[in-house]
Formats: C-alpha cells, structure tokens, sequence
C-alpha cells in the first residue's frame, strides 16, 4: 500500500504566490509520508482573460511557479524524503498567441519526467451558468500519453474537462491505467450537480482509482494595465480520491473551512485486483458488436 495525497488550492495570477501555496502542500504530504501529490489544473496561474494569460505564461524553466515545486522537491530529496507531484500548468505555444494547458508529472529529484496536453477544451454557455471559452487562450493537445509507472501504481492523465469524455478513461485503462488523475478547476454550477459523480462513474467504468485534485474557492485575479473583459472565477473544490469499486476514501473539507487543503488514502493495488477480477468488465466487452477495440 501506497500513501498518496490529493490538493486543493486557490490560484492567484501570481506565479510566485501559487508557488507558495503548492510548496506548503508538497511540505505538509511530505510530513505525512504521501509518496505523490496530486496538485489542481491551472495551478500556477488563473489569468483574467486570454490575453493577460498569453503575457504571463513561462516557459518551464523560467517559471518561478515549477522552480518553486522542483526546489522544494530537491531539498526534500536530499532530506531522505522522497514525493513526486502530478501539477498542472501552462506552458507557451509555439507562435506565442495562445497556451498549454498540461499536466506535469515532476519526480522526486525535480525532474519532469511526462507530459500531458489537455485533449478536450471547455466552450461552454450555460444559461445563468459558466460562460468560459478555454479555445480563446488553450491550444488543445493532440495525444493519449500511455499511462507509467509511479510509486502508487500505472498513472493515466487527463485534465478537468477531460473527464466528461469516457472514451479516454477506457483508453488509459486498456493502456494499463491503475490510477487516472484529472486535476481540474470545475465551475461551482457543474461540480455541484456533476463532480463526484463523475470522478465516481470514471472509476467505476475503468475499475481504476480516480484523483480529482481541484481549485478551490473565490481566486483574486489581477492584472496590469490590461483592457480586456474581467472575469470572476470561483471553483468548486472538493478535492476527492475514489477507489475502484467507486467509492469515495478521501474528501477535502468544504472551501468555508480554507481553500488550501489535503485529503490522502492508501492506493491498494490488491484491492484493485479484486475488483477486476470479481467482475470482469474487461472480458466481457463486445467488440464485436461495436467494431472497435475501447
Ligand atoms: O483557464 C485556465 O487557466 C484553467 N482551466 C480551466 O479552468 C478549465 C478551462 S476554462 N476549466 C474547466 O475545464 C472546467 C470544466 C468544468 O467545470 C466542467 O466540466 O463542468
């Protein structure tokens, strides 16, 4: 058994705050002994609109948001303690007129070791709801990266959105998914009549664990001398882990408690095992009927 942690967090559009915010997390993991953190979509920065986001968007190596997250990892390494964090972020595009939305996965040394570029993009206008165009600021991705080996188990990436589009869950697990994380910043409207639901159906479908880290609570967002449409972002929280048989092992607390927070659980590959085994879902698919392999 594995202990591995899942955050929640309330970015800013500042790099270097966000920065703080996710090494108090990785710090407070490390203290409970959690071999991997899962940390939210987007959690380097939230910016006003697509243009302020293409202004403070960093390269990898200029961002102070993942040298803050690569140091403290070093020095924890050469404490003797040994996490490795799944964070997403945003990286520029080629062109410099829109952005990455990717998910990271940063090994224990600091290293970034895979890369996950969000495949689905939020266009979304709901009466009284969100009205959030992602494809403004985001280049969408193009590929499945194959779920690898962590400390926990095989990971699979998806991003937030991503989780509405089943296909890619099925995907990941033929792959060889044991665990599927989708860090995410979900509108207050669609998590509270979707979230746990579908971080549950997801797990059920592919009898995989399932680690939804989450933005949390109202964000301060601000920026200079910037012209463009403000919008106010509140998220919805509940940072959860759910086990393979679908249910949930670990909740972050409401975002009237903080918005800053860790929920951990042991991943129990036998549990797992049993799981697939009792029920066969992966014997019992028709390909045949449908004429495709999921
Ligand atoms: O914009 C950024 O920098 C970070 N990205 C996000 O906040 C994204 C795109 S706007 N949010 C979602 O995908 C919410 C999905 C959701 O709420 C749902 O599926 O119901």
């Amino acid at each position: 058994m594995v202990l591995i942690a899942c955050g929640q967090l309330c970015s800013t559009s500042s790099l270097a705050e966000n920065a703080q915010k996710a090494v108090r997390l990785i710090t407070r993991a490390a203290a409970m002994n959690a071999k991997v953190l899962f940390l939210p979509e987007a959690s380097d920065y939230l910016a006003v609109n697509a243009k302020h986001s293409v202004e403070i968007v960093r390269l990898v190596q200029d961002s102070p948001f993942i040298q803050g997250v690569q140091k403290t990892l070093r020095e924890l390494h050469s404490q003797g303690k040994s996490l490795h964090v799944s964070v997403g972020v945003h990286e520029p595009c080629v062109g410099g007129d829109r952005v990455k939305n990717t998910l990271l996965w940063i090994n224990d040394q600091g290293v970034i070791e895979q890369r996950y570029q969000k495949l689905h993009l939020f266009d979304i206008s709901i009466p009284n709801g969100p009205i959030l165009k992602e494809s403004n600021s985001v280049e969408r991705g193009n590929e499945i990266i194959p779920p690898f080996d962590t400390p926990a188990g095989k990971l699979g990436m998806g991003i937030c959105y991503d989780i509405r589009f089943p296909e890619l869950a099925l995907r990941l697990r033929s792959l060889g998914a044991q665990i599927l994380t989708y860090p995410s910043a979900f509108t207050m409207k669609t998590g509270a009549a979707h979230w746990h639901l579908l971080a549950r159906a997801r797990a059920i479908d592919t009898q995989s664990y399932v680690v939804m880290a989450a933005q949390a609570g109202t964000h301060k967002l601000e920026s200079e001398g910037n012209e463009g449409p403000k919008t106010a972002r509140i998220s919805y929280g509940h940072a959860l882990i759910v086990d393979p048989w679908g249910t949930v092992v670990a909740e972050c607390s409401d975002v009237d408690v903080g918005d800053e927070d860790l929920c951990v659980a042991d991943i129990d590959l036998v549990k797992l095992e049993k799981v697939r085994k009792d029920m066969p879902l992966w014997e019992h698919r028709r390909p045949d009927a449908f004429g495709y392999e999921v």
